[in-house]
């Protein structure tokens, strides 16, 4: 595997690709070696990548220029025969929310960027699945690297949809990072502050320490989540592994969308503002139609959607913001505006990616303010929750999403995190059952019904 710094030049990619028949997708993730990657987005091919061919780390506050370098090093030249767009050498991976080094646990394993070009990636396209093999370094040789396609195919094509999947692993022990009563008083100090007129926004999130029955499959927690959750974006990261017990895996399925680019074309969501599901069709559009008319989650959404148009306005020639509607999920329904832009210049997504997060659906406003805030609140650290997660590939295009309903997992112990907006009229209470509804995407996929 090749590790590069940003200094380094990488070597020539070698990269090829084949049309295969589908396996599936359980199979596929669970023959795959660490680290493995998922990526799967609305309108996307999905990606199951198996160990890493390449990787990149960065640390700090230039941690997106950094990758970005040493993207644009690796992919300067390349020995691609991909056959499909969708299966051209592309670098997946993500970044920490905060700018200073993650710390403590559960993301000891974690820096402040990672991004892995696989070494065996299954794309599934609209126009059939592909195999592709990738290599960087002292075995980027064609012959060798097609010799290795070929005995993929054969490992994939005698993968079985059969072997069960193994249910949830059950949730035998859980601590919360925050008590009610510290959450009501740090909600009651944001709004107060809000009210002061310090701050606009800010977002404040909790975690949960679960321990399992089990160890986690993976697998079969990503398989499920893509069926209860088709409209999101699912991702599994994984970084190197350390001598102290297993390996870290980082996954959710998000509704929030960072940044799309392709061309000059870029596409981004304000997502901000929750209600729950009802138990009827009839329920549902009810709390839909409230939460489209209520004045809080309104305010909450419309500082999101203005402040993502000001954070693009500086790189676009347009910026068009949809009508604000309801995005319903299997848990919660959220307000959202979907963003389009055309850029006045060529940009690498990371630029946009950088200049984006956090956005104020994750962070606050004024951003630096809120982010103080959320440091002096928070009782632990984000590590990547809440922070950009996708993918780059040689012409500086990318997707990205917000890594929310999310948890790091790491045998039989897991942390989950999520967080709500709080404005001048927040209530705490309500904000408390707003997190743990937020939990239940995750969550569900942990305890035992
Ligand atoms: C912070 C989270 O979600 C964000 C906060 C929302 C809100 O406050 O209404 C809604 C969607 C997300 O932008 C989370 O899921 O952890």
């Amino acid at each position: 595997m090749e590790s590069l710094g940003t200094d380094e030049v990488g070597s020539r990619p070698v990269s090829r690709s084949v049309r295969i028949s589908e396996p599936p997708f359980r199979a596929v993730l669970r023959a795959a070696d660490a680290p493995r990657t998922v990526w799967s987005a609305p309108d996307e091919a999905t990606v199951v990548g198996s160990d890493a061919a390449a990787t990149i780390t960065a640390n700090g506050p230039n941690r997106f220029e950094r990758v970005r370098e040493a993207a644009e090093s690796l992919f300067s030249s390349g020995d691609v025969h991909a056959g499909t767009e969708a299966a051209r050498p592309r670098l997946f991976g993500g970044f920490a929310f905060h700018d200073d080094s993650v710390s403590g646990s559960p993301w000891e394993q974690f820096p402040g960027a990672r991004f892995v070009l696989p070494r065996v990636q299954v794309t599934y396209a609209d126009n059939g699945t592909w195999l592709t093999v990738n290599a960087v370094g002292p075995d980027a040789d064609s012959d060798a690297v097609e010799a290795e396609l070929d005995r993929h195919r054969e490992r994939l094509g005698s993968l079985s949809a059969s072997g069960d999947s193994g249910g949830p692993p059950g949730v035998v022990g859980r601590r919360r990072t925050t008590a009610k009563d510290d959450w009501r008083s740090s909600v009651d100090a944001a709004v107060e502050r809000i009210r002061a007129g310090d701050l606009q926004k800010v977002v404040l999130a909790q975690a949960l320490d679960v321990d399992l029955a089990d160890e986690l499959s993976v697998p079969d927690v990503l398989a499920r989540l893509g069926e209860a959750y088709p409209d999101c974006y699912r991702f599994l990261v994984e970084p190197d592994g350390d001598d102290d017990g297993p390996r870290a895996s980082f996954f959710g399925a998000t509704p929030e969308r960072l940044v799309g680019l392709r061309g000059r074309t870029v596409e981004t969501d304000a997502l901000a503002g929750t209600t729950g599901r009802g138990e009827t069709p009839a329920e549902d559009e009810w709390l839909a139609t409230e939460l489209l008319e209520d004045e809080k989650n309104v305010h909450e959404h419309e500082l999101v959607a203005e402040t993502i148009r000001d954070q693009l306005a500086p790189f676009a020639s347009s910026v068009n913001a949809g009508t604000r509607r309801v995005k319903r999920l299997a848990t919660v329904q959220h307000l959202w505006t979907p963003i389009t832009a055309e850029l006045a210049a060529d940009e690498h997504v990371l630029s946009l990616v950088e200049a984006l997060h956090p956005t104020p659906a994750v962070g606050g406003l004024p951003p630096d303010r809120a982010l103080a805030t959320i440091r002096e609140t928070e009782p632990f650290d984000r590590g990547w929750y809440a922070a950009p997660v996708g993918w780059i590939d040689a012409a500086g295009y990318g997707s990205f999403a917000v890594a929310l309903r999310s948890a790091v997992s790491r045998g039989t112990a897991a942390t989950l995190f999520a967080g709500v907006g709080v404005v001048s009229d927040s209530d705490p209470d309500r904000e408390w059952d707003e997190v743990q509804l937020k939990y239940r995407p995750i969550l569900d996929e942990l305890e035992r019904p």
